[in-house]
């Protein structure tokens, strides 16, 4: 799969249950316009969505299952349950979060990649980082890529957008980095993804701004309410 997405665009099919496209079906067909468009591989969350965007696209997919967990912050594939429910579906690779804050039951994230590859032996693992540190700290535990996914949204990088001065965190990650790295996260325009790809990410992942119509619409209409238009 990393072959595959050399280079090349990944976008992100995803609308969680209270956004109005909450669909496997609709997922799989946004997965078959991104096909068309000329997206080299998929990200999508929950066994159904993947399991209908694999029956509708020939392309690699990247499964991840958010949910929610009490007393912890990580909901990207926090625990080996949701690890399991996705490979029921045989997504190409998973990505899980893989910041360093408390997970849920307390499992420590080098514990949990060890019981995913004594289980898993051949699965692909994404690391959604948030930090260098972090990115540093993935790559010690063998993922197989970094994603610069959770960049702004933990508390340590509240407010930060991955192409803040020109993208500085991924240059910073990836000048640190011999895993691969996929820029992921407010990637909101084709010249940002191009820009991503030039600094040398192995991939970019692109979601709302492809995806999530309303996100889209609200681009328009802060354009047109802007006061200085
Ligand atoms: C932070 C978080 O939960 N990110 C999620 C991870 O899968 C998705 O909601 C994003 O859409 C995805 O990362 C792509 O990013 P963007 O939609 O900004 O292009």
């Amino acid at each position: 799969m990393l072959t595959t997405v050399r280079g090349q665009l990944i976008v992100s099919c995803q609308a969680l249950d209270d956004e109005p496209l909450h669909s496997d079906f609709i997922m799989s067909r946004m997965a078959l316009a991104a096909l068309q468009g000329g997206a080299a591989g998929i990200r999508a969350n929950s066994a159904a969505d993947v399991k209908a965007i694999r029956a509708t696209v020939p392309l690699p997919v990247i499964g991840i299952i958010k949910r929610d967990y009490p007393a912890s912050d990580v909901y990207i594939t926090a625990t080996l349950a949701e690890v399991r429910e996705l490979m029921a579906v045989a997504p190409d690779m998973i990505a899980m979060d893989a910041t360093t804050r408390q997970r849920p039951g307390d499992m420590q994230l080098a514990a949990l990649v060890h019981r995913i590859r004594e289980e898993f032996p051949a699965l692909l693992l994404m690391a959604d980082i948030s930090t260098l540190e972090e990115a540093l700290n993935a790559q010690t535990l063998g993922f197989d890529c970094i994603g610069t996914t959770l960049h702004g949204y933990t508390q340590e990088t509240q407010g930060h957008k991955l192409w803040h001065d020109d993208f500085a965190f991924l240059r910073q990650v990836l000048a640190r980095c011999r895993t691969p790295v996929i820029a992921e996260g407010n990637v909101e325009t084709p010249e940002m993804a191009a820009r991503c790809l030039a600094l040398g990410a192995h991939a970019v992942v692109v979601g709302g701004a492809i995806t999530r119509p309303q996100q889209i619409t609200q681009r328009f209409t802060d354009a047109i309410h802007s006061p200085g238009r």
